[in-house]
């Protein structure tokens, strides 16, 4: 049985101008002990999957499908059972730490409060569990008692991380964790968490609009554009669909600026979720487009070995001369 598995979930924003289908049918497992990234452009749906995940999205939200950890219905879950699942069994290291943390509240009380929330420690057992997790993220053990604008934007990555990792969860989902970051910290943060999901035998959805940040971590990787999953498969091998190529293409290595300053093969935007393009949602973008792929309509097949891809051309690459 997967750790994580998701079976055609949607999540479909109900807003004054109509619905929003923000994800459409995404199915995706993840194994005890893997670490899967999830890619695509920023509004293709990734933090919309990652929200749903640990039921976390606004009452606006309608999530369809199923969502099941460690065979758990989530989408079922009492409100008790869910609480106790947050952070214990699954938590969030959001994007960009300013967010996460509260700025009157000491760093060593925010590390323990799910701990005691949790009943899982007495207060002087989650004060020796806070200095284990700061020395664990690279920390130095009296940050415990600074507050969060005391600290630089990747310590205060590192007191996320060491939040997630509190509880001991078995999934932690990283929805940009080193996006706003400069690039030599977001190498560290990066280094971090190969180090942490490793030793601590921890199961890791990471998000990214940047493949080759999750390429750095992941073992396999889904490329998601437009709600919908366009490729998954192995981290290492290449990429079949059109847009991964241009995504993979616009960032060609971890930290690379230029690569930042001159996205190449990704030209246009992506399409407004409520004005979706027929057939593939990216054929008005892709650079090898036919007739078909504007009304013919595309679900992911095998393509190669643990691949999957939802093109038409995929196949006839041959014939296009690639
Ligand atoms: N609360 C909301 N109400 C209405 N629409 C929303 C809401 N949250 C997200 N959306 C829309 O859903 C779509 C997917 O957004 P989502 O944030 O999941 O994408 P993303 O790939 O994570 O992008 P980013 O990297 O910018 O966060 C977008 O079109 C977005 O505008």
């Amino acid at each position: 049985m997967s750790l994580l598995e998701l079976d055609e979930v949607s999540v479909t924003y109900r807003i004054a101008a109509g619905d929003v289908p923000a994800v459409r049918g995404v199915s995706l497992s993840l194994e005890a002990g893997e670490a899967v990234g999830l890619a695509g452009e920023s509004g293709s749906g990734k933090s919309s999957v990652a929200m749903a995940l640990l039921r976390l999205l606004p009452r606006s939200a309608r999530v369809d499908g199923r969502i099941l950890l460690d065979g758990e219905d989530v989408l079922a879950m009492k409100w008790g059972r869910l609480r106790a699942v947050r952070w214990s069994e699954a938590s969030i290291v959001f994007q960009g730490a300013q967010h996460g943390l509260n700025p009157v509240q000491r760093i060593g009380d925010q590390i323990a409060e799910p701990l005691l929330v949790h009943n899982l420690a007495t207060p002087s057992e989650a004060s020796m569990r806070v200095r284990e997790l700061l020395e664990q993220v690279g920390l130095p053990t009296w940050r415990a008692r600074s507050y969060p604008h005391e600290l630089s934007g990747g310590q205060r990555q590192r007191v996320m991380i060491a939040m997630a990792l509190a509880c001991s969860p078995r999934l932690i989902i990283a929805d940009e964790p080193t996006t706003a970051l400069d690039l030599m910290v977001q190498a560290q943060v990066l280094t971090l968490i190969r180090k942490l999901i490793a030793e601590h035998d921890i199961s890791l959805l990471m998000i990214s609009h940047d493949l080759s940040v999750l390429a750095d971590v992941c073992d396999r990787l889904a490329i998601m554009y437009a709600g919908r999953l366009v490729e998954a498969g192995p981290a290492s091998a290449d990429f079949r669909h059109p847009y991964s190529q241009a995504l993979a293409a616009a960032f060609p290595t971890v930290g690379d600026p230029a690569s930042r300053l001159a996205p190449r093969g990704l030209a246009g935007d992506p399409p407004d979720p409520q004005q979706l393009p027929g057939g593939c949602a990216f054929h008005p973008r892709c650079p090898v487009a036919i007739d078909d792929c504007s009304t013919a309509p595309v679900d992911l097949r095998d393509v190669g070995p643990g691949r999957t891809a939802a093109c038409l051309l995929v196949g006839r690459s041959l014939a296009r001369g690639n």
